[in-house]
C-alpha cells in the first residue's frame, strides 16, 4: 500500500535497485555490499516510518497545528538526513572503483 501511494518511497526503492545494479557492475566487495545495503535500508526504513507518521498525524487532526507541522517536518528531515548520508556513502564506495 505504501509503495503504491508514496512517490518518495518509490524513488528511494528505485535508487536502491540502481545502486545494487551499479554495485554488481563494479564488483563491490562483501563489506562494501554490507555498507551499501545498510545505507539503502536506513533510507527505505525511515521513509516507511515517515509515511506512518504522516498517516498518524492526518488521523489525529485535519486542522493546522504547529505540533502536526513539527512532527511531519522532523520525520521528513530524518529521511533527508539519511538520504544525504547515503549519497556520501555511495560516493565513498563507488569512487575508488571508477577512478
Ligand atoms: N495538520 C497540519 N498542521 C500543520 N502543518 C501541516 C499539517 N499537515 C501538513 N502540514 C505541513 O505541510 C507539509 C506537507 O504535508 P503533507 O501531509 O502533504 O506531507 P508530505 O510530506 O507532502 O507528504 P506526501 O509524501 O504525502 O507528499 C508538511 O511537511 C507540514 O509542514
Amino acid at each position: 500500500m505504501a509503495v503504491k501511494e508514496e512517490a518518495h518511497l518509490r524513488f528511494h526503492l528505485a535508487a536502491a535497485v540502481a545502486a545494487c545494479i551499479a554495485g554488481w557492475a563494479v564488483g563491490l566487495s562483501r563489506w562494501e555490499w554490507v555498507v551499501l545495503v545498510l545505507a539503502a535500508g536506513a533510507v527505505i526504513t525511515l521513509e516507511l516510518v515517515n509515511t506512518a507518521i504522516e498517516r498518524v498525524v492526518d488521523l489525529a487532526t485535519d486542522k493546522f497545528h504547529p505540533l502536526a507541522k513539527a512532527a511531519k517536518d522532523i520525520a521528513a528531515a530524518a529521511v533527508l538526513v539519511a538520504s544525504g548520508f547515503a549519497v556520501v556513502i555511495a560516493v565513498l564506495l563507488f569512487w575508488p572503483h571508477l577512478r
